[in-house]
Formats: C-alpha cells, sequence, structure tokens
C-alpha cells in the first residue's frame, strides 16, 4: 500500500500553513518531514492520517493494505497516550477489542507484538513502573497490534533522554527493515536533524510557514549499517541544518514577535 500526498494545501482561518505539498511512502519506506517550528509538520501529519481535511488537494491510499489490517495509517505519538490503569499487555489488547477477534488471535498478536518490542517480560507491568523509553515501546506495540501499513510519527523520540533515543531508534530501524510488500513503511516528524539522516530514505525539508518542499534529500546508506557519529551522516544532517538555518531563524523571529503581541 501507498500513501500519496497529492499537491496537499492547508490554511487555518486567513493563516496558510502547508502549499503544495506532494510526495509518496510506500512499504519499507521512511519519509522524514523536517522543517522550522510551525511550518506544518504536524498539520500535514494529521491530513496525511485523516484526522483533518487539507483545503486543497489531498492524501490518498493506493492499492492493498497488509492482511488484517485494522488499521492500514496507525499514529504514534511523542507522549505516549497510555491508559495509566491498564497494564501493558491491557494498554495493547485495547485497540483490538471490538473488532471481533477470537480471544486466541488477540492472545497471539499481543504476543506478537510484545516481542518484537521487546516487551514481553513486562506484559503485567503498568505504565507508571515504566521508563520513559519503555513506555513508548507499548506505544509502538500498540501501533503495530492493528497491522498498520505505515505509522505515522510526530516526533516520537522527543520526550526520551538521548541513550534512550539511541536506543528507541535502534529499535525503529529494525521495524522498517522488510522489503515485502506488506513491510511497515513511516512517515516521521522530527526537529532532529540526526534521526531523520539515521533512519529516512528520504527527508521532506520543508520551509517556514506557509510549509513548501524546499528540498527533497535522499539517503541511501544501508539503514541498518548506519551510525549515528558516521561522519558521512554527521555531514548530511550538517547540510540539512544549512537548508533550514535561515528559516528557522526567521521563523523563531516570528514566533518572539508573536509573543510580545500577546504578553
Ligand atoms: N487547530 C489549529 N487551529 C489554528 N491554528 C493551528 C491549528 N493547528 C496548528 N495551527 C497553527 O498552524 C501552524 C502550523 O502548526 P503545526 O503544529 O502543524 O507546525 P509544526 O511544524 O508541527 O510545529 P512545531 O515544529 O513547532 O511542532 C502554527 O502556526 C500553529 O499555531
Amino acid at each position: 500500500m501507498q500513501l500519496i500526498a497529492d499537491h496537499i494545501a492547508h490554511a487555518y482561518g486567513p493563516l496558510p500553513v502547508l502549499d503544495d505539498i506532494s510526495f509518496a511512502v510506500g512499504p519499507g519506506e521512511v519519509v522524514a518531514i523536517v522543517g522550522p517550528s510551525g511550518c506544518g509538520k504536524s498539520t500535514l501529519l494529521r491530513i496525511l492520517g485523516g484526522l483533518e481535511k487539507p483545503q486543497a488537494g489531498r492524501a490518498l491510499v493506493a492499492g492493498a493494505p497488509p492482511s488484517a489490517s485494522l488499521n492500514p495509517l496507525t499514529f504514534v505519538f511523542q507522549d505516549f497516550a497510555l491508559l495509566p490503569w491498564r497494564t501493558v499487555e491491557g494498554n495493547v489488547r485495547l485497540v483490538l477489542e471490538g473488532h471481533g477477534l477470537t480471544q486466541a488471535a488477540m492472545d497471539e498478536t499481543v504476543r506478537d507484538v510484545l516481542s518484537r518490542t521487546r516487551l514481553t517480560d513486562f506484559a503485567r507491568t503498568y505504565p507508571k513502573q515504566l521508563s520513559g523509553g519503555m513506555r513508548q515501546r507499548v506505544g509502538i506495540a500498540r501501533a503495530l497490534a492493528v497491522r498498520p501499513a505505515l505509522l505515522l510519527m510526530d516526533e516520537p523520540l522527543s520526550a526520551l533522554d538521548a541513550q534512550t533515543r539511541e536506543l528507541l531508534m535502534d529499535d525503529l530501524v529494525e521495524l522498517v527493515s522488510g522489503d515485502s510488500a506488506e513491510a511497515l513503511g513511516m512517515v516521521y516528524v522530527t526537529h532532529n536533524l540526526d534521526e531523520a539522516v539515521r533512519l529516512a530514505d528520504r527527508i521532506l525539508v520543508l520551509s517556514r510557514r506557509p510549509g513548501r518542499v524546499r528540498e527533497t534529500v535522499t539517503i541511501t546508506a544501508d539503514r541498518r549499517a548506519r551510525r549515528s557519529d558516521d561522519p558521512g551522516l554527521v555531514r548530511r544532517a550538517r547540510e540539512l541544518w544549512e537548508l533550514i538555518r535561515a528559516d528557522a531563524a526567521e521563523a523563531d523571529r516570528e514566533l518572539a514577535d508573536v509573543e510580545t503581541i500577546d504578553g
């Protein structure tokens, strides 16, 4: 299954936020979206996931989702969004309820996704007993349980410390390393350019608001072989920053102006 952004444009009232965004992402691919604060990255992700309707253009899906997919486009958020009164297993089971699955099918899915996210030993644990990194692994396990074609990820690692981010990044790399027609794909919104070059096949660099695709950067190195201190990747991240720098400074000034007016 492919997700296609077809000339998407959007505004909130008089505020234009996105302008003519087009790209596609398919099985086993990661498209990262980077750009200065407020350029419309989260809005674009919401439009792609069908949570918002764009003013112009469209987000469309081509081809079949993975077999038995309960939700082809599934979000993973920065704040994990777990229910504190449910165990790890209970949080995963939640998204399987109400779909008419047998108990055995649910059990098998829960077992499978907890194993893929290395949470098997924590099935009966409650979120508050877990570190931030493990909570986000629960968030990812829950997303995988519905057999998505694509994960739509909005800053999924930004609430975590640097070491935990590095470990979770290894997990994300493993998750998207299949190349079958049913392999998982990702759209990955981030401020962190190191994450973008480590994970993505293509990086859409958006301009400041209204976000336009200023450049699409392709990274061809084998994802599993990429290391965060690899000089080639460090250089690519620096090049991305050079593309964004002027816009980011301008976007910061605009935000400061708004705060001054509000204050
Ligand atoms: N529901 C909404 N109603 C009105 N304005 C909104 C709404 N959602 C976002 N905006 C505005 O649209 C612009 C783009 O917001 P968005 O969150 O998509 O940007 P972003 O690139 O994800 O930002 P950041 O990098 O700071 O997370 C911002 O100016 C924001 O204030």
